[in-house]
């Protein structure tokens, strides 16, 4: 299953999918369309998965076999968490199990989280992947964290279970399993209706500095 666009009344459910989730070109052009259906019809936003992964990030597969489109591949994923950074609509990411790397990012770049309590880890992998950040990655990340918590998830590879995540900043709260979606419909429910117009300029102006760093070394 690649990504699908429900709804709770008016707050737009995107499911991530029910594997892996990682950014294929494919997967990157199926999200693109359902936030731009979303952006049309809803008055809130709430990402998740099916399964035991949120989403692994990087399709490193894929990268590998076109590394000639790395530049490129790069550019699209960093648009991808400047729309979330920025989406004028109150948005939620639902993390109802692994986050790693380009995933966790995504995570990174909503509003709010809310995390299964009780497995799956949230984790920048990429000091033991040989993998540096980029710098707009890099200034993602330390935008939503604390100082201390961006050296430790940033530079340790620490996989953070849910409780632990939530004592720590990287999310907001946290839900048993079953149960995290409904807790970021929940959490999201009281933010809607906030005119997406002035949302929307609210983000890019508290973030200006990220969306421009994320913009650099587009192909
Ligand atoms: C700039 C670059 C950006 C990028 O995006 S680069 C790509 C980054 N992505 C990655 O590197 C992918 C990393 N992903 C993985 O390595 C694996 O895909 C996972 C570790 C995420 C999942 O592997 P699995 O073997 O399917 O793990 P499990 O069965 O879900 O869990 C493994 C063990 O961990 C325990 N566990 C899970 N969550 C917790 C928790 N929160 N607290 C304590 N334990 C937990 C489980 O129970 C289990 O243990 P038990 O093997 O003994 O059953």
């Amino acid at each position: 299953m690649t990504a699908t666009l429900t709804y709770r009344d008016k707050i737009a459910v995107l499911d991530l999918g029910d594997d892996e989730n990682r950014f294929s070109p494919d997967w990157l052009d199926t999200v693109d369309r359902l936030l731009d259906e979303a952006q049309q019809n809803a008055h809130a936003l709430v990402t998740t998965a099916t399964g035991k992964f949120y989403s692994n990030g990087l399709d490193l597969e894929w990268l590998t076999a076109h590394g000639d489109r790395a530049q490129w591949y790069v550019g699209r994923v960093q648009a991808l968490f400047s729309r979330i950074l920025t989406f004028p609509l109150p948005t939620v990411a639902a993390v109802v199990g692994h986050a790693f790397g380009a995933g966790a990012m995504l995570g990174i770049a909503h509003d709010y989280r809310v995390m299964r309590a009780d497995r799956g880890y949230y984790c920048f992998p990429e000091v033991d992947i040989h993998i540096p950040f980029t710098p707009g990655m890099a200034a993602l990340i330390q935008a939503k964290l604390t100082p201390q918590t961006a050296v430790t998830a940033m530079t340790t590879g620490h996989r953070y279970g849910g409780l632990e995540a939530e004592a720590a900043g990287l999310v907001d709260r946290t839900a048993g399993e079953g149960t995290v979606l409904d807790a970021a419909v929940e959490l999201v429910t009281p933010l809607v209706g906030k005119d997406p117009g002035t949302l929307g300029v609210i983000k890019s102006t508290m973030f200006a500095t990220v969306v421009e760093s994320l913009a650099q070394g587009r192909a």
